[in-house]
């Protein structure tokens, strides 16, 4: 089950039929300043509920406006008369309310407290548009003689509408998720009106009321002498003459009631100085309490106005089962004392740490079952009676202590298909003791002992509020474990829950200083964030989990399509579009509307998620089948692109070998074949290939060339100068000859033939050039470094001729020492070839 605020339509709930809205509010109402103010309280849904036309109101009070009252006599119905379908507890809490005069005087009173009429005083004129006279509305009209008792900034309280989504966001159990929208603490402020004491001083009233939830504090003493005007701002204001009930309406405490009835863990806490009506806010003055307390009496404070509405919201829920559980514990000197079970000693509680829940909780506290209203109401009067009150100057009735009362609700709804839903909300009421200046209560002896220990409990509020509204320092460490009231409220402060702060302060220039800094504490609380989160059973969970899951397959599907949809067009089949198309038609399931999925049943929410799964897996395959079609494109491109390359090599090697074969050709010694042929028939017979990769270029053999060349050419224009070759060879007979052919074709004896010789020579030649047209034609020596390295000169020489001819310099330099090297090894190998060129 989604948690859905109050107010809205969850028919299972039964509570759209009997909540009334803002809307309705405004139907009744139906006056355009009034709509306007009461637009603003937005977040006020369901204030409304159970609220019958007011009487207009009448009276105009003093400044007391306690007695003052017209008490309307409309019955609330729905506290009255129930339903007939509700669950035990709330039959016997209708029988109780139901039965004789004490109960119809009882009914009168909870409907006197949900729908009391406003006292209007002192003759001001409302603050158009920023102020609501909430009171007034009843009748649509506000009287020019009407008091503006609360002053509202309306949407801001509307952080509690953030809920709604945040509740979409939670995790369903108890601890919180990243991600969680967070939620500013509300703090309504509430000015009590000058006491007896203060009025009798002649003492000024201090704050103002601009409207819009501000409040200007103008008393504040300046050094320079003059007096400073403060302006804070807060979600609401409660000015002197607001009722308890006023309270209870407009102070965002029923919203509070509501989510905890919803699973939500929420506090509301009274702070300020003493004095200034925090005891009398939350519970109304002690003295009810102190004989059986009067349920019709007006001074009730929230506490006990709270139960009445929340056994009415609970009467409301007939689908859902209760069970309330009840403690109520006070912090007294530093020790937590149980107020239902104080015993004979008042033996202090150990305040521990939950590693389940992690939180701090008080051992062995007492849990009051609470199936009626009126074991709730006894709780409260017996904590009242039980905890610590002392006097001093400032108040008769000093709260001595802090109180938490908690009520604890777990709340189990079946769902269709038999499944139980169940909650664990809480709320807690925490009054603070007031702080106090001792010189100014003259606290002494263990009211002095007590002071001190309020305070410095009080001040280790003050430095985790601090901590907490200071977004530097959040994160850090938070000094909670340094009063046993900061372990308590840990968890509201920054906790999971949802938190209301009802700063109470006195209008007097006697106490404005501690006006000022409760105002300033207000607003750094004002500051805090929390991550509420409904606290549910894994059911529970799980179907919000479920909601999620689809949502995030939705997303996913989105991508996918959209990643299919770029594939198929990168790839432009056609067909594959056509196919995909015809697909994505046939399987996409209709869009959901997020928001409505909360209202989906379980079964029809796993259906849908079946929908989405399907497809989900139907995009994912076909998603892999496109990328692995990619891959296959990819590897071709591959494939092609590498043939590409070869073949480019294979143009640059034939191009390379191109050039050399011109070289060859454009040399200007290869007149000098003949002599250069012994040199390559030799190398042809078996030189050449192991010198291959020794040579690395042309030049080098150029270089070679050259050299043999030029001193062959010099032996032979001597030979013939002397004697022509033939001649010579004649005259002379073959010793020379025979010396060359036996040393060239030592393995053919053939040549020690001098004629053979010469045709040998000339078969060399020919070898050789038939050598360097083979290479031409095949290319197959272009495999060779040598042959690579020209290639590579040659582009290199394209590319950058200047570093080219340098490269080329310094390798010819290495070149002609291995040529001279290979001429030396040529006068070692041919003595007869060296004594001639010395010779020459
Ligand atoms: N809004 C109010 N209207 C009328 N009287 C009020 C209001 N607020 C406080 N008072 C009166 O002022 C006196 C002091 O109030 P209360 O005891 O609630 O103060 P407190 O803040 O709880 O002080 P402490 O911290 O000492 O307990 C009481 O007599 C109470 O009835």
């Amino acid at each position: 089950m989604v948690y859905k605020p109050p107010g809205t339509s969850i028919s299972s709930r039964g509570l759209s039929s009997s909540h009334g809205s803002t809307s309705s509010l405004l139907h009744r109402i139906g006056h355009g300043e009034v709509a306007q103010s009461l637009s603003n309280l937005n977040s006020y849904r369901g204030d409304t509920r159970g609220r019958g036309p007011r009487a207009p109101a009448t009276g105009a009070g003093s400044g007391d406006q306690r007695g003052s009252r017209k008490q309307s006599n409309n019955m609330n119905e729905s506290m009255v008369s129930g339903g007939g379908g509700m669950m035990k507890r709330s039959n016997s809490l209708n029988n109780k309310y139901n039965n004789g005069q004490a109960q119809a005087r009882r009914s009168n009173s909870t409907e006197r407290m949900n729908n009391g009429a406003i006292v209007y005083n002192r003759g001001r004129s409302p603050l158009r548009n920023s102020t609501t006279n909430l009171s007034g509305t009843t009748n649509g009209s506000i009287g020019r003689n009407q008091r503006v008792l609360i002053r509202s900034r309306g949407n801001d309280i509307g952080s509690l509408d953030n809920l709604d989504n945040m509740t979409q966001a939670s995790t369903g159990s108890s601890s919180s998720v990243p991600g969680t929208p967070e939620d500013n603490i509300n703090v309504v402020v509430r000015v009590r009106p000058l006491n007896g004491k203060e009025a009798r001083n002649g003492d000024d009233m201090v704050v103002q009321f601009p409207g819009n939830g501000q409040i200007l504090c103008d008393g504040m003493p300046q050094t320079s002498g003059g007096q400073k005007h403060k302006l804070f701002s807060y979600n609401v204001v409660f000015e002197p003459g607001a009722t308890q009930d006023d309270v209870l309406q407009y102070s965002g405490v029923k919203r509070l009631i509501e989510m905890a009835i919803e699973g939500f863990s929420c506090t509301a806490f009274c702070y300020g100085q003493t004095g200034s009506g925090k005891t009398h806010t939350l519970t109304g003055p002690p003295e009810l309490f102190y004989r059986k307390p009067d349920p019709a009496h007006e001074d009730h404070g929230l506490v006990f106005r709270s139960f009445l509405y929340l056994f009415k919201l609970l009467q409301e829920r007939k689908d859902t089962n209760f069970v309330l559980k009840a403690s109520f514990l006070e912090i007294y000197n530093e020790k937590v004392i149980d107020l239902l079970n104080p015993g004979s000693a008042r033996k202090p509680l150990a305040v521990r740490w939950s590693k389940k829940s992690r939180g701090f909780f008080v051992e062995n506290l007492f849990m009051v079952d609470c199936e009626e209203l009126d074991d709730l109401l006894a709780v409260l009067e017996e904590g009242m009676r039980n905890r610590h009150v002392g006097s001093h100057l400032m108040n008769d009735y000093s709260s001595r202590s802090h109180t938490i009362l908690t009520v604890n609700i777990t709340s189990e709804q079946q769902a269709e298909g038999g499944v139980f839903i169940s909650k664990q909300g809480k709320i807690n009421f925490v009054d603070l003791a007031g702080s106090e200046m001792t010189k100014k209560t003259h606290s002494e002896g263990k009211t002095l002992e007590e002071a001190n220990n309020i305070n410095k409990s009080l001040m280790v509020l003050g430095y985790c509020i601090a901590s907490l509204s200071d977004p530097k320092k959040r994160g850090g460490h938070i000094p909670y474990r340094d009063s046993k009231l900061t372990k308590l409220l840990a968890d509201s402060l920054a906790g999971n829950g949802v938190t209301l702060m009802i700063a109470c302060i006195s209008p007097a220039l006697s106490n404005v200083t501690e006006t000022i800094n409760t105002l300033r504490y207000a607003a750094r609380a004002k500051r805090i964030r929390t991550k509420p989160v409904i606290v549910m059973d894994p059911r529970e969970a799980l179907i919000l989990s479920l909601k999620r899951e689809i949502g995030a397959l939705q997303n996913e599907n989105e991508h996918l399509r959209t990643a299919l949809n770029l594939q198929t067009e990168a790839q432009d089949i056609n067909s594959q579009v056509d196919m995909l198309e015809r697909r994505q038609i046939s399987r996409t399931p209709p869009k959901i509307d997020l928001e409505r999925v909360a209202d989906m049943e379980s079964n029809e929410l796993k259906e849908l998620l079946k929908v989405y799964v399907t497809e989900n897996q139907a995009l994912r395959q076909e998603n892999s089948e496109l990328f692995s079609t990619r891959e296959m494109i990819i590897r071709d491109q591959e494939l092609v692109c590498r043939e590409n390359e070869r073949l480019l090599k294979k143009l640059e090697d034939v191009n390379s070998v191109d050039a050399e074969v011109s070289n060859i050709w454009r040399n200007p010694l290869s007149s000098s074949a003949d002599s250069m042929g012994r040199y390559q028939n030799e190398s042809l017979d078996g030189r050449v290939s192991a010198n291959e990769n020794k040579i690395p270029d042309l030049l080098q053999k150029e270089l070679d060339k050259r050299r043999i060349g030029d001193s062959i050419t010099t032996i032979a224009n001597n030979l013939k100068r002397n004697n022509s070759w033939d001649t010579a060879n004649r005259a002379n007979g073959s010793g020379q000859t025979v010396k060359l052919a036996s040393r060239k074709g030592s393995a053919d004896s053939r040549h020690s033939d001098p004629s053979q010789t010469r045709s040998s020579h000339t078969r060399i030649i020919d070898l050789s050039q038939n050598r360097y047209s083979s290479v031409s034609s095949s290319g197959g020596v272009a495999r060779t470094p040598w042959n690579h390295a020209t290639a590579r000169a040659a582009s290199a020489q394209k590319r950058s001729p200047a570093m080219f001819l340098r490269k080329q310099s310094a390798e010819q330099s290495s070149r002609s020492s291995a040529g001279y090297r290979l001429a030396s090894e040529s006068e070692q190998q041919f003595p007869w070839y060296a004594g001639v060129c010395k010779e020459c």
